[in-house]
């Protein structure tokens, strides 16, 4: 892999690699963007089946926080965190200190969280070496698990989507078809349930799903039937790449709004879904729940604040779904351009700042 011919195409600033022999830490920090402020985003812990493809996740998923945080409206850059390992074997205290301490050498330019693979007990672990991590225990008065956040923000986002499909935002008698019912779907579906709304509902685990049936009324289907049913809206709640040229003919759903990250396998398939007229909830818009729940940390956690900003997910929706109307593009492209207008204005901004005096007169206090 050329590195810095990737970095360079897409502006990466900083790409660090973390190793610690005595507890088999191998770790990748990939910090995209600073502009809006330090670069938050998870710790995926993976089996990797090479250097170059945990090298190539770091950098997507950092990047994809960069577009997260800015559409969400966070003083945030983007930048995220691998660990090599298998989740379920390769996990001992010494790794997450020696990560932690890692992460403080970066002085908060990184700030860690939770992701697939890695929970609220590492992070605790971290917070012993470095205050640059978020989503710790609530012991330590901070916002613990994310996903009942996210799913939240899910919910919302799914309303605005509908009402821009259906006229109205509610979701009462709605069919809604939920792809993987884990920590974030299980709370999607509480929601939906409680609003009224039909669920059918699938997962490669058996038990996932029979907890769903049995507490929601959810009607489970095969994994592989989950794109066909009918339904008014489809929830992506499991895996990457599912809108895709195979399952795109199977859908009936007006619209599809769920939890997932990168839904689309690729670009192109987002502009099908949209000639198709399908209200999509771009996947970084709607998921954003998680981050803006575990960044309240930074302010001192404070549920009811976070939950408020969450909220704002069902505007940010609409604002996306309005510059895609404005500019006649699809909704993917227009969340981009919610993220993109944001960090460039910001960069503009910052730079008059700097010029206007502070670095020359805070040179000038140093004499
Ligand atoms: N947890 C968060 O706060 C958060 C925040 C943003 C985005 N996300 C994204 O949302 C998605 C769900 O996250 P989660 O924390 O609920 O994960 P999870 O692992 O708890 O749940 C995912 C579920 O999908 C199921 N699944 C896997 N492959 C499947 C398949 N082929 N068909 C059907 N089901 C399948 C799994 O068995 C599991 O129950 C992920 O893509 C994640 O990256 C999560
Ligand atoms: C910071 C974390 C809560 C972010 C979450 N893992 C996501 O993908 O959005």
């Amino acid at each position: 892999m050329e590195i810095f011919k990737y970095m360079e195409q897409y502006d990466y600033e900083q790409l660090v690699f973390c190793q610690d022999k005595e507890s088999g830490l191998k770790a990748i920090i990939a910090i995209h963007d600073t502009t809006l402020g330090p670069a938050l985003g998870g710790t995926r812990m993976w089996m990797y089946e090479s250097e170059d493809a945990a090298i190539e996740d770091a950098l997507r998923l950092a990047r994809g926080m960069t577009y997260k945080n800015a559409a969400a409206g966070l003083n945030l850059g983007g930048g995220k965190a691998v660990i090599i390992g298998d989740p379920r074997k390769d996990k001992n205290e010494a790794m997450f200190r020696a990560f932690g301490r890692f992460i403080q050498g970066l002085n908060g330019r990184y700030i860690t969280a939770e992701d697939v693979g890695t929970t609220v007990a590492d992070m605790d672990i971290i917070y012993e070496e470095t205050d640059y991590v978020t989503g710790i225990s609530p012991a330590f008065g901070s916002s613990g698990n994310p996903s009942p956040v996210t799913a939240y923000g899910v919910y919302r986002g799914m309303k605005a989507a509908a009402k821009e499909a259906f006229g109205s935002d509610s979701l009462e008698g709605k069919v809604v078809a939920v792809q993987g019912v884990g920590n974030v779907a299980y709370n999607l579906c509480r929601h939906l349930h409680e609003e009224g709304t039909k669920l059918i509902v699938t997962d490669i685990n058996k038990e996932a799903v029979q907890r769903v049936v049995e507490q929601f009324g959810a009607t489970a289907v095969d994994p592989n039937d989950i794109y066909g049913v009918d339904c008014d809206i489809f929830a992506p709640c499991a895996l990457g790449g599912i809108i895709n040229d195979q399952t795109i003919p199977q859908l009936k759903a007006k619209v599809i709004a769920g939890a997932a990250n990168n839904q689309l396998r690729e670009a192109r398939h987002g502009d099908i879904i949209h000639e198709m007229g399908i209200v999509y909830a771009p996947d970084y818009v709607i998921n954003a729940g998680g981050v803006i729940n575990v960044a309240d940390e930074l302010y001192g956690y404070n549920r009811e604040r976070a939950m408020k900003k969450v909220e704002q997910i069902y505007n940010n929706i609409e604002k996306v779904i309005e510059i895609a109307k404005r500019d006649g593009i699809p909704t993917y492209q227009a969340a981009d351009r919610l993220a993109e207008e944001r960090i460039a204005k910001m960069r503009q901004s910052r730079s008059q700042f700097l010029q206007n005096g502070q670095h020359i007169l805070s040179r000038r206090r140093t004499r």
